[in-house]
């Protein structure tokens, strides 16, 4: 089918994200006009100087122009006035609204915290030590506490009571079912006092560390917290909780092993914004993400996930955090179902948009998984479509798995659907090694410490570790550590029991979860009658109509898989070998088979600035290099994959064709600079870009000349002499837009918002009620259709779906512990 009639399938509001779209591109041209004015009339209000900049970050915030569903310019701001006005909309609906959008079963909110210390490892990073603080920001309003407990324990109570007054406001301003649940609550941590925790600062090494180094050496200053505040991860949701970073912002290569360094590391060396930088397409608790294109080729467009400095947080701490996710991100992407993470890069300052900062260069996804299960027509699609979802996602955790790296947060949202109908796991901030030496997968595995997730996603022997948990029942010694492989197919099962039931069976797998009880006394009932049931190589059937959930999965094999893999025992439960082996996977048909090439391009790196030559200069096309390296596949395979349709023909581009095309650049860029020098008016020096095209010149922010403009860029320039551009100077030819339809995506585009009967019933909760709430499927209310005032509006009108996308973005699966394992053996 041909590229256009793939297209046609999507919808309109889809589309119009699409990522290799012409509209996009077109999108960019039109605007162009509109941005110029914006940049003018933004650099004025904003003054210049990096300083002033900084210091009146909040100021800036609260300019930022809003999007369509009002949060874009200012998610923070949106989450904090968010609960409020949804709560004028949404009381009158409460748990029995006809209206399915109130009901359908919610994003998860992430704990990331690791509390425990040490583990069974010498490993520091996997230890109490090893803490990836993170904030929970989406559901739960304006703060998330961090696991202080996982460097102080003395902490732990202030701790609590900093995630008890969270969880409370959690639960008031973002539940549809507040009303009702709240009345019930008995949740004694719900009305703990607010609480200020204290975190360790982290001493950066000034040299690249090898990944042994950064996960292993207990000396290695990257992972070694000190004594810093924890606020920043009580703060995000605060519309002013993104602070700036200061100026010079460090470089990427200073903090990656040898093996990742970058050739360039200046995004706008090589991309430019489109619309600015003000447009997001998604929003996390930790980051932004926004659309970029290539400077050598318009339509080649790329997600650019840009990181939050929470407030409090020290540059270091975040620079680390930054650098951690990455490592993971870019070396698991080397497979079909997990997103490509490409480079970590310096992001300027953008008036009236995101701040400078670090941000990953990805490829550019259309939605979440979240998304499609939420629509109207999801229930009604055929299990088969449903079962080749979830083998790829499957297929996505196994690949991470072999390279001995544990997801630990695998949920529907962080799955990302690809225009040609790929799923792709995303969102790698608590994943960690699990194996003793990160270089070698097949070393000993390694048990973890400490509390993190997303329940229900969240195995019991995980979700004891939580401190709440921890008050209700103490975790005995030997329970303090778990298997972090075994925590991905646990959150396998519950997402595989999501992609056809659109309830959760619990709210958190723990005992004080009544709900949960009954899934453990089922479960319990059931292996009893069929003895051989949990034995290693005997599939025997699963759970038909013995169980009104379970008998949805549509056949008592697939039962079988769902109940193996969310088996509350870990000892028993399905590796995701099990499952492999399993014969009911093995059936499953693929939608998108694990060698298909993939329509995507692997981004250009032509050009680096540096201290010393703050002109960008060319970069070397020889040599070797990691990248070189790590995308040999896509390089020296067909780099526009063109999905199966003849591919273009690629000539490499000679150095003396790339001279010929700067130059013509340049003279391009020249005619356009007698337009108005709106970018840069900071720039000590009065220079603006020579080299850089229009819309990169408008982008950039004047305070930001130190990191946008050539010459500011140039604060530190560690690209190596012998750094080399990989396949990128070979990948210049024209990109391959087309993009096979899939079946897939051709009936996931025949869905709409808000019909589906199924989510009328049974919505209520939130996982802190969860031990009040009744047997049966325990839903959980649709966090973003209770928070966001917005929310109604853009889900019951199928074109302003992206708009609720970005939206929900803000308000799904974080929780008020937020503490992110920092330093998790990355
Ligand atoms: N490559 C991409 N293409 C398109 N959209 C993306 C991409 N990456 C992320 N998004 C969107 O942005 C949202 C936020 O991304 P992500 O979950 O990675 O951020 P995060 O800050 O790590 O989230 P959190 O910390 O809250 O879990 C995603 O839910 C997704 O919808």
């Amino acid at each position: 089918m041909t590229q256009s009639g793939f297209k046609s399938m999507i919808p309109e509001d889809i589309r119009s994200s699409t990522p290799s779209s012409d509209r996009v591109a077109q999108d960019m041209l039109h605007k162009r006009d509109k941005i110029q004015e914006r940049v003018a009339t933004s650099s004025e209000v904003e003054g210049s100087g990096s300083h002033a900049n900084a210091a009146s970050g909040s100021g800036r915030s609260s300019k930022r122009p809003s999007g369509p569903d009002g949060s874009v310019g200012n998610g923070a701001a949106a989450r904090a006035a968010g609960p409020a006005a949804s709560s004028k909309q949404e009381k009158p609906v409460e748990t029995h609204s006809k209206n399915p959008l109130k009901k359908i079963f919610g994003r998860s909110k992430s704990h990331h915290v690791d509390q425990g210390k040490g583990l069974v490892s010498s490993n520091p990073f996997l230890s109490g030590n090893d803490i990836r603080p993170r904030m929970s920001p989406k559901l739960e309003g304006k703060h998330r506490s961090r696991g202080a407990s996982l460097l102080h324990k003395d902490k732990d109570k202030e701790k609590e009571r900093e995630m008890g007054a969270t969880t409370n406001m959690h639960v008031i301003k973002s539940s549809s079912a507040i009303p009702s649940l709240a009345s019930h609550n008995t949740n004694p941590f719900l009305n703990s006092a607010n609480g200020k925790i204290p975190l360790e600062s982290l001493n950066i090494p000034h040299r690249p560390p090898t990944v042994s180094q950064l996960y292993h050496s207990p000396s290695s200053a990257s992972a070694t917290p000190s004594s810093t505040s924890l606020g920043f991860y009580q703060t995000e949701g605060d519309s002013k909780g993104e602070n700036v970073l200061p100026l010079p912002l460090k470089n990427p290569n200073d903090f990656l092993p040898e093996s990742m360094q970058q050739p360039s590391v200046m995004l706008t060396d090589n991309f430019a914004f489109v619309d600015s930088g003000r447009k997001t397409i998604g929003e996390g608790g930790s980051s932004q993400v926004m659309t970029v294109y290539s400077l050598y080729r318009r339509k080649q467009v790329y997600a650019l996930k840009r990181f939050k400095l929470f407030k409090d947080e020290t540059p270091d701490h975040f620079y680390h955090r930054c650098v951690t996710e990455f490592i993971i991100a870019n070396k698991v992407s080397n497979h079909v179902n997990i997103v490509k993470t490409y480079y970590l890069m310096k992001t300027p300052s953008i008036s009236n948009g995101p701040k400078r900062s670090w941000a990953f260069l990805m490829q550019q996804c259309v939605q979440d998984m979240f998304h499609y299960t939420v629509l109207s027509g999801w229930a009604s699609k055929p299990l088969d479509e449903k079962w080749c979802c979830f083998k790829q996602i499957a297929r996505g955790i196994r690949h991470m798995h072999s390279l001995g790296i544990a997801h630990r947060d695998i949920k529907l949202e962080n799955v990302l659907v690809t225009d040609y109908g790929a799923l792709k796991l995303t969102d790698f901030g608590i994943s960690t090694y699990g194996v003793e030496d990160p270089e070698d997968p097949t070393s000993k595995r390694i048990k973890i410490k400490g509390y993190c997730g997303s329940p229900p996603h969240v195995p019991p022997e995980v979700m004891i570790l939580s401190e709440k948990k921890k008050k209700i029942i103490p975790v005995p010694k030997d329970k303090e550590e778990y298997d972090p492989f075994l925590m991905d197919t646990w959150a396998l099962g519950v997402l595989m029991f999501n992609l056809v039931c659109p309830f959760a069976l619990f709210g958190e797998a723990h005992k004080d979860d009544s709900k949960y009880r009954h899934y453990v006394a089922f479960h319990e009932q059931f292996c009893k009658h069929s003895p051989h049931f949990k034995k290693p190589g005997v599939y025997r059937s699963g759970p038909g109509a013995e169980h009104p959930d379970f008998s949805k999965l549509g056949s008592v094999e697939a039962s079988r898989v769902c109940l193996r893999l969310m088996d509350p025992d870990p000892s028993t439960r399905y590796t995701i070998e099990d499952l492999f082996n399993d014969p009911w996977m093995a059936k499953i048909e693929m939608c998108f088979d694990e060698d298909e090439e993939e329509p995507i391009k692997v981004p250009e790196l032509r050009k680096a600035t540096s201290d010393d030559d703050p002109i960008p200069h060319d970069i070397p096309s020889t040599g070797s290099s990691f990248n070189d390296e790590h995308w040999s596949g896509t390089h020296s395979t067909n780099p526009f994959l063109d999905f199966g349709l003849k591919s273009p023909k690629i000539k490499s581009k000679s150095m003396l064709f790339i001279a010929e095309e700067e130059a013509n650049r340049r003279s391009a860029s020249s005619s356009v600079q007698g337009s108005p020098k709106v970018a840069f008016t900071g720039d000590p020096l009065g220079t603006t870009l020579p080299t850089l095209d229009e819309e990169k010149t408008k982008d950039v922010d004047d305070d930001e000349k130190g990191i946008s403009s050539p010459k500011a860029v140039s604060q530190e320039n560690p690209i190596p002499v012998s750094a080399t551009e990989p396949g990128h100077i070979l990948n210049s030819s024209p990109s391959v837009e087309s993009t096979q339809p899939k079946e897939l995506l051709k009936k996931m585009s025949t869905l709409s918002l808000n019909s589906n009967p199924a989510y009328d019933s049974n919505i209520t909760n939130d996982s802190n009620n969860t031990s009040k709430s009744e047997p049966s499927s325990a839903p959980i209310s649709r966090s973003s259709s209770v928070v966001s005032k917005n929310s109604v509006t853009a889900q019951s009108n199928p074109a302003t779906l992206v708009a609720r996308k970005r939206k929900k973005h803000i308000f799904h699966h974080h929780s008020e512990c937020g503490g992110k394992p920092m330093f998790s053996l990355k």
